[in-house]
């Protein structure tokens, strides 16, 4: 290392940077290729260079602990100064200078220059930016090319210049995957929509077994198909970082669950789990009943023609959630839930293209494209709704705690009820229809055995009527459960409001709003995007339909009642259905973290290092003949007990698995269960596009780019 250094300047460029620059200088290891420094010089003079070769020389000797022994150039006039030549003297560095007209005897530092000359032409052009970000697109080139695996002098081809970012051990892993510089061709053409960028990732996924190791830019991502090595990354408590890309998410979720860490992400993680408690979901079914029927009149008016569905999936997930775990009740415009999901939408599609347009990570450059301002209009349309939910749910809360808490002191241990649901069975009840059928427990089981939710419900519904009793005043059941629903059963908001009262608690106003607009993100997407599944497959399936309307007829006896709780327990079918169409249509269909040590695989005998970001696909891992034979074939009946009870727990995980798996995963099953019933009750649905011409976009949640076609026709008005 630093033995010999390769040396060249081009230019000039034109147009000249915005800081008047027109030559770049070049300084190249001829062990590692690493390019240290790439500038631009203000004028052609000979002491720039010189000083460029400095400030070089004196970093990299200190960071490597040894002295550059040899420089080559060209015959340019900048290193045949006299200066330059007293310089090298000085400091005992030997000079080679090629002979007059071959270029080729410099070929290391000349070829290095066309790359980055080419690879920031193709950045400009992809990225639509003017001439004049010419200096930035070169400078992102160098970062980008100076974190590429490349053939070093030693043929050793998982090399990587950049040994301080990279660790070496990852030549000595030997993971299997595609060769570097085919990777780098996929990676850097970006002009690929993101529905061939998935198709491209799943080609790649369908040629190696267990696992694949993939370069792209900076990062080593090794994707883990084998549930068993699955299980020791997800399973794990030690590797909960999630990876680099989700920083794109922070302007958005701030210190939300879904990309928090550390203790930050286990406290809040230990007081949200508590609010999807299954009693609490239990009191949502008014709300879930009413805005599915809303829904259903709605698309009255698409009868007959193909329509996206999606759309109205969208609507109705936000207006659920809305309404439900934020307890924001008031009026709104018909379409407001509409306007957010799409915000939401087209935000996802700029934060994917961040992850794979390489010059789109870098924040300086990002800022200056029209993605910035887009985004930035993106996240106030956003963060508007969210803060109108936070802030009409805190005086809300204030005000009915002044009115209830004050005249009632906390109910004594013999006023609390005397029989209470067995726990466990509660627990059984939940685990059954939502774990895959099998028994591997996580904190939201717990929560439901364990019961803290209900113990506290209770003394609270206690106090209620005492204080009701106390005051002559009259609740009917209705009151009683308003009140109950919306602050005795600290419903998600309730909770973070409360916790962000009080002194002492970990909830900064700033961190509830962070967790609301986490929620109201992962809480509509994901099921929107289920929901409007559901409704393609069984439109393209329609002996599976008639079979779900039969169970439906079953239990409601064509009577238009609402869904309730126990009706649910009795839909398994359609809870197959839902199952399946997530197996094969998994909302979220990628999940990264990033290894905080190295892990030895279960499945092969490869180490996986420290720091690589591991891409576990569900997408992937559910289309696998060894966990579902016919695996792109829509079986409901891969859900019966007897088949989960044959798979590894961790080969189905829509909702991820272990300490960070979903915590909205049982109120996503039954908002899904109420939803679709309630449609299913109404319309018959035929799909417009057969299966296999459905174009799928597997960004952060998965969606369709042909749309959601589906046509519905009457069966029986319930609404
Ligand atoms: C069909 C519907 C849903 C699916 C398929 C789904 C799937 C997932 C997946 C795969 C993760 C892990 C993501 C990762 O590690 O990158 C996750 C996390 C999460 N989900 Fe869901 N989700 C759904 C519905 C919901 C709902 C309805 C809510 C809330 C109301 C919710 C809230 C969350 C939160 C807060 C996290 C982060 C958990 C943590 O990191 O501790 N999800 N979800």
């Amino acid at each position: 290392m630093l033995q010999l250094i390769h040396s060249n300047v081009a230019g000039r460029v034109a147009p000249t940077s915005k800081g008047g620059s027109k030559y770049i200088v070049t300084l190249l290891d001829y062990y590692f290729r690493y390019c240290t420094v790439c500038v631009y010089c203000t004028i052609r003079k000979n002491s720039d260079v010189l000083s460029k070769f400095t400030e070089f020389k004196t970093r990299v000797e200190n960071l490597h602990n040894t002295k550059i022994a040899t420089i080559r150039a060209d015959n340019g006039d900048e290193y045949l100064s006299n200066e330059f030549k007293l310089f090298l003297k000085d400091h005992d560095i030997g000079h080679q200078l090629t002979i007059p007209g071959t270029p080729q005897q410099n070929g290391v530092a000349e070829r290095f220059n066309q790359t980055l000359f080419d690879t920031a032409r193709c950045m400009l052009i992809q990225s639509g930016l003017k001439l004049d970000f010419g200096a930035d697109a070169i400078m992102t080139a160098c970062y980008i090319r100076n974190r590429c695996p490349t053939v070093n002098t030693h043929g050793n081809k998982d090399g990587c210049g950049n040994s301080t970012l990279i660790s070496r051990n990852i030549s000595r892993s030997q993971l299997p995957g595609p060769r570097y510089i085919e990777t780098l061709k996929r990676y850097l053409d970006t002009r690929k929509p993101p529905e061939q960028i998935f198709k491209v990732a799943l080609n790649v996924a369908a040629k190696y077994n267990n696992l694949v190791k993939v370069w792209a830019g900076p990062y080593l991502l090794v994707g883990l198909f084998n549930p068993q090595d699955v299980e020791l990354i997800l399973g794990s408590h030690v590797h909960l970082e999630k990876s680099a890309e989700y920083k794109y998410f922070q302007p958005w979720f701030g210190n939300g669950l879904l990309i928090s860490y550390g203790d930050i992400w286990k406290n809040h993680r230990k007081m949200i789990a508590p609010t999807f408690h299954m009693n609490i979901l239990k009191s949502f079914f008014p709300q879930f009943n009413e805005i599915s029927r809303k829904v259903c009149k709605k698309m009255e008016r698409e009868k007959g023609k193909p329509f996206d569905c999606h759309e109205y999936m969208s609507g109705v997930t936000v207006d659920i959630l809305l309404e439900t775990v934020m307890g924001y009740k008031e009026p709104r415009s018909e379409d407001s839930g509409f306007e957010y999901a799409l915000a939401v939408m087209k935000m996802c599609n700029i934060l994917h293209q961040r992850s794979y347009k390489p010059w789109l990570r870098f924040d300086s450059i990002f800022k200056k494209t029209q993605f910035s301002k887009d985004h930035d209009k993106l996240l106030s349309i956003i963060h508007d709704l969210t803060n109108k939910a936070v802030d009409s749910r805190k005086k809300d809360h204030l005000q009915k705690k002044s009115e209830i808490y004050e005249p009632k002191t906390t109910p004594t241990q013999e006023e609390k009820p005397k029989e209470e649901k067995p726990k466990v069975e509660l627990a059984k009840e939940t685990i059954q229809g939502y774990n895959n059928g099998t028994a591997v427990r996580d904190d939201l089981d717990e929560n439901d055995e364990n019961d803290v939710g209900e113990k506290k419900r209770l003394a609270f519904l206690d106090a209620l009527t005492e204080a009701a009793l106390q005051e002559g005043v009259n609740f009917t059941e209705q009151e009683v459960r308003d009140q109950v629903s919306t602050i005795m059963f600290e419903a998600f908001l309730d909770a973070l409001t409360e916790a962000a009262l009080q002194e002492g608690v970990n909830f900064t106003e700033q961190e509830v709003r962070d967790q609301v607009s986490t929620i109201m993100f992962e809480g509509h997407d994901t099921t929107a995007a289920g929901s409007s599944f559901v409704l393609c497959m069984l439109g393209v399936h329609q002996d599976i339909q008639t079979k779900v309307i039969q169970e439906l007829d079953d239990i409601f006896h064509k009577t238009d009642r609402p869904v309730t709780y126990q009706d649910t327990l009795e839909m398994k079918l359609l809870e197959r259905v839902i199952m399946e169409t997530l197996r094969m249509y998994p909302p979220v269909p990628i999940i990264a973290r990033k290894l905080n040590e190295d892990v030895k695989l279960a499945s092969c005998d490869y180490t996986v290092p420290a720091t690589t970001t591991v891409v576990i696909a569900p997408f992937v891992l559910h289309r696998s003949p060894k966990n579902f034979p016919n695996p792109d074939v829509f079986n409901p009946d891969n859900f019966l007990p007897e088949k989960c009870q044959e798979r590894h727990f961790y080969s189905y995980i829509p909702f991820s698995a272990g300490p960070r798996s979903c915590v909205g995963r049982k109120y996503a099953m039954l908002k899904l269960k109420v939803l679709l019933a309630t449609i299913l009750r109404r319309f018959k649905v035929k799909s417009t596009v057969e299966e296999k011409d459905f174009v799928l976009q597997g960004d952060i949640i998965l969606k369709r780019t042909d749309g959601f076609m589906i046509q519905l026709e009457d069966r029986q008005k319930i609404c």
